[in-house]
């Protein structure tokens, strides 16, 4: 006997003006599956989550919920279909506390309560204000919320990719937990780990058109990544690290920090980042980790300690003065990085302009093809590219990356880069870290993804407590090494993570939002 789809779209296309966001996109779920959504950046994946949610509406297109047609004109429409989402970005409204926020949307605050718990956060206060929780909390709430109300088909879209590990493992027991009881998700993500150890099927959509259905077996990533990128051109590896590091006699540190203190949050961090290295950060959530990016980068001041630049103590009074001392700094939230209004070129040429001072033709025309070549490296999609808030959640992070490559700083600070971006991009963007420490700058790279440490980085810093607790070579950071120290366990020592519980850097105190 075959089950039939508790969700069954297609034909769905979406227009934007010019832009056709969806062509001709399809998705059937069975109940109790775990569906995963795969698409590169732009493929379609968050316009078709917005349309089977009510958010936007399409243009064309049938969808069956348990084999009856709906016309899903809003979110109380979904809602009532039994369809929730969670968007890429987070929803409370940030000037309310939790609880008004929760009686806005009608949710029940009890089995709010109970999935928060369940989801790793024991301590919630509901008078907290939205603005006040850092963003994975954020993201872990709007689960929680969605959870709450028992909907039949979850949409989740890219949940884990705000998340540190901790956080992101409960999430997927819950979603798997889901399936179990026969009810249904979609998942969207760029992580192959997550899909093979919680999907069932997925959905590959390119281009705004679905390009397959397949089951998740293993070894089926290759058939995937096909399907997603079509006749765009997969380079598997990354460039060999060090290849010019060998030779390069041992150099003054570019950045010396010595005992570095912020607040409750991080104590007496020292350690030197050089000249053609990238030396990899890896914490789990609000470990400190926050807070050093954003004192290197002078949107914060250090309470105590000292951070040197090519030998000399700086101050930094704000981030205009860390980015005249040659820093970048390429923030994990991309809305804080980007002007949403203006266009791709303005967004990516930003530094240049702020840095500049002789504007002129040639500026201009050097900034054209400086602006051009960063877009073609990282194959933005440019048919939306008028306001940077139309492109895709992946092609705005690659507009942040992008203005740093351009702007040809010294030293760049990477806060999770790769977040939300497409297996394709990923490569490019390790390879362009490589190529950046091989020309001699510095790069300083912070992910939540921590097979990305073994590929891009020379040396590994870890922090647990606000305290930098060890520092390694890359050659002895596997991925359980790296694991076990950022739980803040020694290297060597076997231990079932699973188990442990994650502390904050300051566990009374809710982390503070990074200015
Ligand atoms: N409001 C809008 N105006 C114009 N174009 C838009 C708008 N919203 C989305 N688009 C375009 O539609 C296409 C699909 O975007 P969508 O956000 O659905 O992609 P995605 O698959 O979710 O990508 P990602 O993995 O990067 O999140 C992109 O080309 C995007 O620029």
């Amino acid at each position: 006997m075959t089950t039939s789809p508790l969700l069954d779209a297609s034909g769905v296309a979406k227009n934007y003006g010019a832009v056709a966001a969806l062509r001709d996109a399809s998705l059937s779920v069975l109940p109790g599956e775990v569906h995963a959504l795969m698409g590169a950046n732009g493929a379609g994946k968050s316009t078709l989550v917005k349309i089977l949610t009510g958010a936007i509406s399409a243009n064309a297109g049938r969808i069956l919920i348990r084999g009856e047609a709906r016309d899903i004109r809003s979110p109380a429409a979904a809602r009532r279909a039994g369809l929730l989402p969670v968007y890429q970005e987070p929803s409370l409204i940030p000037d309310l506390d939790v609880l008004s926020n929760l009686r806005l949307t009608g949710t029940p605050v009890e089995p709010f309560r109970a999935w928060v718990r369940e989801l790793g956060i024991p301590d919630l206060d509901l008078r907290d204000t939205a603005r006040d929780i850092p963003l994975a909390i954020l993201r872990v709430l709007d689960l929680a919320r969605a959870l709450a109300v028992e909907p039949d088909v979850l949409l989740l879209d890219e949940m884990t990719a705000a998340l540190p590990a901790n956080l992101a493992e409960k999430v997927l027991e819950v979603v798997r937990r889901q399936g179990d009881a026969g009810r249904a998700v979609i998942f969207i993500s760029h992580r192959f780990v997550e899909i093979s150890a919680l999907c069932d099927r997925a959905t590959v959509l390119r281009d705004g058109a679905t390009v397959g259905v397949v089951d998740i077996v293993p070894g089926v990533e290759e058939k995937i990544v096909e399907l997603m990128l079509g006749t765009r051109i997969v380079k598997t590896h990354v460039a060999a690290r060090g290849a010019s590091e060998e030779a390069r006699p041992p150099a003054r540190p570019r950045i010396a920090v010595r005992n570095l203190r912020v607040g409750t949050k991080l104590s007496d961090v020292s350690f030197d980042l050089r000249d053609g290295e990238v030396a990899g950060v890896v914490a789990l959530e609000g470990q400190g980790q926050d807070e050093l990016f954003a004192a290197l980068a002078g949107s914060i001041k250090p309470s105590g300690g000292t951070i040197e630049v090519d030998g000399s103590p700086v101050k930094f009074a704000h981030p205009i003065d860390a980015i005249r001392s040659g820093i970048a700094y390429v923030p994990g939230d991309r809305s804080e990085a980007l002007a949403m209004q203006r266009s791709v070129r303005e967004n990516i040429a930003l530094p240049f302009s702020a840095a500049l001072r002789n504007w002129g033709p040639i500026r201009m025309r050097k900034e054209r093809a400086t602006v051009a070549s960063a877009i073609q490296r990282l194959q933005i999609d440019t048919r939306a590219q008028g306001e940077v808030q139309r492109l895709s959640g992946g092609n705005q992070q690659k507009v942040t990356i992008a203005r740093w490559i351009a702007a040809d700083a010294r030293t760049i600070l990477c806060f999770d880069p790769t977040r939300g971006i497409d297996v394709g991009t990923k490569q490019e963007i390790y390879r362009l870290l490589r190529e950046l420490a091989g020309n001699g700058k510095s790069v300083l790279f912070y992910t939540s993804e921590l097979e990305e440490v073994q590929r891009v980085c020379d040396r590994v810093i870890v922090i647990f407590g606000g305290r930098l607790v060890d520092i390694f070579p890359v050659e002895e950071a596997d991925e359980p090494t790296l694991m076990r120290a950022a739980y803040g366990l020694p290297r060597g020592v076997k231990a079932d993570i699973g188990i442990l519980a994650a502390p904050t850097a300051n566990a009374s105190d809710a982390p503070e939002a990074t200015p």
